[in-house]
C-alpha cells in the first residue's frame, strides 16, 4: 500500500514560508500584488479561482480577480494586459486558461511582462527552463509544486526514469523540463504516442506525472510496482465529486507514494502561486530574499 503525499500539509507548510516573507515585504512598505484574468466559466478553473482568493488573503497577498464573460475581445484583453503590465501595484499576472477559441493564447502569453508573468507562459521564461537556467525566472506554478513536493518527501530524480503524460504548456511542457534540470531522464507522452510505447515506458517508470484530464487514465497493472504516483488531473464528475487521472483504489496498491485528489497538487499549485508572486515583489522591489527561504 502506497503512502499517501499529503498536499494540503506540504501546501500549509509552503504558506507560512510564504507569510514570513510577505511580513519582510511590509517591513519594508511593499505589498505583493497579483492580478487574475479569468474568462468564461470553466469549472477547474472557477475551483483555482476561489482557492487562490482564499490562500492569498492568509499569506498576506492582494489578489484581484477580473471576471471576463466569454464574448470579451483579444483586443479587450490586450489592453488590460498593458494596463497591468503598467501597473506598479501589480507583481503578478495569470490569465485563466483555457479561454475562448476566438481568442489566441500564444498571443495573450507573449504580451505578459516577462517580469510579471506568474504562470512562466511568456517564451523568454520558458526558453530560460528548457536552457536549464539556474538564475530565478518563473516556471508554471503546478509543475513548479510538484518538483517541491517530491524534494519534500525525499524522492530523488538523479538518474531515475520519469514519465510525464499530457504536453501543455501550463502542465506536462514544463514538467518534463524540471525533472530532466533534475537529472531525470523523461518522456513525454500525448495522444499521439503509440499505446504499445505508451505501455512500455509507464511499465518503466521510477516516476509517473499524469497530467491529461481523464479519469482512470491510469491503471494499476500499468505501472512498475514501487513507482512514484503524481496525480496532476482534475475531473469533475456527475454527481459532482472531483476526481483526478489515477484509478486511486488500484494503482495505490502498488504505488511507493502517490498523491490524492483532491488534496494532492491542487492545493500545491496555489501555494507556489503565491510563492511565486512573493518571489516576482521582491524582484520588482529591489528586495533579495534570502536563499533558499522556500525549501520546506
Ligand atoms: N491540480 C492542479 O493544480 C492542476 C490540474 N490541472 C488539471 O490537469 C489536467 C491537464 O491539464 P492541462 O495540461 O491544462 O490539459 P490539456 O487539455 O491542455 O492537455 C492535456 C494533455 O494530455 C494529453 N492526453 C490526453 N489524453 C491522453 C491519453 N489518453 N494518453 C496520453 N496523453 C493524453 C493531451 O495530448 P495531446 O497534446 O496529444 O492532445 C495533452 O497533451 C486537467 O484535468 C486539468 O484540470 C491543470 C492545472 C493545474
Ligand atoms: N493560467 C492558468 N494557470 C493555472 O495554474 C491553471 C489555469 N490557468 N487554469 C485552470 C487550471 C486548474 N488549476 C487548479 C489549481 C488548483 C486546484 C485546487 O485547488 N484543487 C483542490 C480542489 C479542492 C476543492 O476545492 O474541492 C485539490 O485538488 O485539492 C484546482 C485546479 C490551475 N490551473
Amino acid at each position: 500500500m502506497a503512502e499517501i503525499i499529503d498536499g494540503r500539509t506540504i501546501a500549509k507548510e509552503l504558506r507560512t514560508a510564504v507569510s514570513q516573507q510577505t511580513e519582510r515585504l511590509a517591513q519594508v512598505g511593499v505589498k505583493a500584488g497579483l492580478a487574475v484574468i479569468l474568462v468564461g466559466d470553466d469549472p477547474a478553473s472557477q475551483i483555482y479561482v476561489r482557492n487562490k482568493e482564499r490562500a492569498a488573503k492568509k499569506v498576506g497577498v492582494v489578489a484581484e480577480t477580473l471576471h471576463y464573460p466569454t464574448t470579451v475581445t483579444q483586443a479587450e484583453l490586450l489592453t488590460k494586459i498593458d494596463y497591468l503590465n503598467q501597473n506598479p501595484t501589480v507583481d503578478a499576472i495569470l490569465v485563466q486558461s483555457p479561454l475562448p477559441a476566438h481568442i489566441n493564447e500564444e498571443t495573450i502569453q507573449a504580451a505578459i511582462s516577462p517580469a510579471k508573468d506568474v504562470d512562466g507562459f511568456h517564451p523568454e521564461n520558458i526558453g530560460r527552463l528548457f536552457a536549464g537556467r539556474n538564475e530565478f525566472y518563473p516556471v508554471a506554478n503546478t509543475p513548479r509544486g510538484v518538483m517541491t513536493m517530491l524534494a519534500h518527501e525525499g524522492v530523488s530524480l538523479d538518474g531515475k526514469n520519469a514519465v510525464v503524460i499530457g504536453r501543455s504548456i501550463l502542465v506536462g511542457r514544463p514538467m518534463f523540463a524540471l525533472l530532466a534540470k533534475a537529472g531525470a531522464t523523461v518522456s513525454l507522452l500525448h495522444r499521439g504516442t503509440p499505446s504499445a510505447l505508451k505501455r512500455q515506458l509507464v511499465q518503466a517508470a521510477d516516476i509517473v506525472v499524469v497530467a491529461a484530464g481523464h479519469p482512470n487514465l491510469l491503471k494499476g497493472e500499468d505501472i512498475k510496482p514501487g513507482a512514484v504516483v503524481i496525480d496532476v488531473g482534475i475531473n469533475r464528475m456527475d454527481d459532482g465529486s472531483l476526481v483526478g487521472d489515477v484509478d486511486f483504489q488500484a494503482v495505490s496498491q502498488l504505488a511507493s507514494k502517490i498523491t490524492p485528489v483532491p488534496g494532492g497538487v491542487g492545493p500545491m499549485t496555489i501555494a507556489t502561486l503565491l510563492e511565486t508572486t512573493v518571489e516576482l515583489a521582491a524582484r520588482h522591489h529591489g528586495i533579495e530574499l534570502e536563499q533558499g527561504w522556500q525549501n520546506i
